[in-house]
């Protein structure tokens, strides 16, 4: 089969302002990628980077009151453009979310059966047998055990893992091109931590689906991506291919994330956190005009504080935005 030219997704300049009490809160800014159909990438960075609101964004889900500039294109079309109607139909069908809490993702209320099937009703047209049967198939590939006795439980019979697989089965029911996982397994133990991702790996695979992985988890990161996005202050400070940006980082942010671990690209395990970095992410409310690690970086000069720098290619799609790249 010939490979389509256009990306599956192509993200440019998006920004997202968030109205707080606080005021206009830049959240996301000058933030830019592709992904190929088929890819995993991962975003990574501190607490506050803008990770889920882009996320969020990629799904029309943001909530109200933030208004997202720039260009985001599924497949080529344009979503910021598109009515609600249409992107809800793309978002059940061609791209789906499975959040960090499986319970906010679940309907307390209804059995597990239900809720796998009703996508399928849903976008797909089935009826409520062939929709049931599938989402029984869907359970077992999961690793739902007893799938076909189990339809009619309801979450709360389910431990933490298992209805983060549930979850999983939801989102892919109608066999999407693009799965973003937003920390998918942090409030999990560390063994079904393993297993989840496991699972994630073994469906992008076997499906060529596209997956986003959100993660602040080195670890994770490392272990399940072939491309990796550094966040910092709303934007892409750094990114590549994981063994490169993991191996040969080039960002004063990245470094300073990696710093802690020296050998972290060669063999992690999940559970790895982030290093602490001295000083603390700055205010998105008061984000400064240059560089968002200016104020925290060892390496700031004058004009670090003037702009925020252009993407500085690396070599082999590995590119970073810092003015001081190259020097000695
Ligand atoms: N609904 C909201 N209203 C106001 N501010 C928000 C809202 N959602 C997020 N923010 C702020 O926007 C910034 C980016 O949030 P986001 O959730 O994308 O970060 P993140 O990198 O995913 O962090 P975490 O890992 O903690 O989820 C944060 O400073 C956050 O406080």
């Amino acid at each position: 089969m010939m490979a389509s030219a256009t990306p599956l997704l192509e993200v440019q300049n998006l920004a997202i302002t968030l109205q707080t009490q606080r005021g206009a809160v830049r959240a996301v800014h000058d933030l830019g990628f592709t992904l190929a159909r088929g890819e995993t990438v991962g975003l990574i960075g501190e607490s506050g980077c803008g990770k889920s609101l882009t996320a969020l964004a990629l799904m029309g889900l943001l909530p109200d009151g933030a208004s997202v500039r720039g260009s985001i294109r599924f497949d080529g079309q344009e979503l910021l453009a598109m009515p609600d109607k249409t992107l809800c139909q793309l978002r059940g069908n061609r791209m789906a979310m499975v959040f960090q809490e499986p319970m906010s993702a679940l309907n307390p209320v209804h059995s597990i059966g239900r809720q796998v099937a009703e996508p399928l009703r849903l976008h797909q047209g089935l009826s409520a047998r062939q929709a049931r049967t599938q989402a029984m198939e869907l359970l077992e590939r999961v690793g739902i055990a007893r799938a076909a006795e189990r339809l009619d439980a309801y979450p709360h019979q389910f431990s933490g893992g298992q209805r983060q697989r549930i979850t999983i089965a939801m989102a892919l029911a109608c066999g999407p091109d693009l799965l973003i996982a937003d920390e998918p397994t942090t409030a999990l133990d560390v063994t079904v931590q393993r297993q989840i991702l496991e699972l994630l790996a073994g469906l992008v695979a076997e499906r060529g689906m596209a997956l986003i992985l959100i993660s602040h988890d080195l670890g994770v990161i490392a272990q399940s991506v072939a491309r990796t996005l550094v966040m910092y202050g709303g934007t892409v400070v750094e990114s590549g291919p994981t063994r490169a940006v993991f191996g040969a980082m080039a960002h004063p942010y990245t470094q300073g994330l990696f710093a802690a671990r020296p050998r972290l690209g060669t063999a992690r395990v999940a559970g790895e956190r982030l290093p602490t970095i001295a000083g603390s992410v700055p205010d998105l409310a008061d984000l400064p005009a240059g560089c968002p690690f200016a104020g925290r970086c060892p390496r700031t000069l004058d004009a670090c504080h003037a702009a925020l720098p252009p993407a500085v290619a690396l070599g082999a799609g590995h590119e970073a935005r810092c003015i001081r790249l190259g020097e000695p």
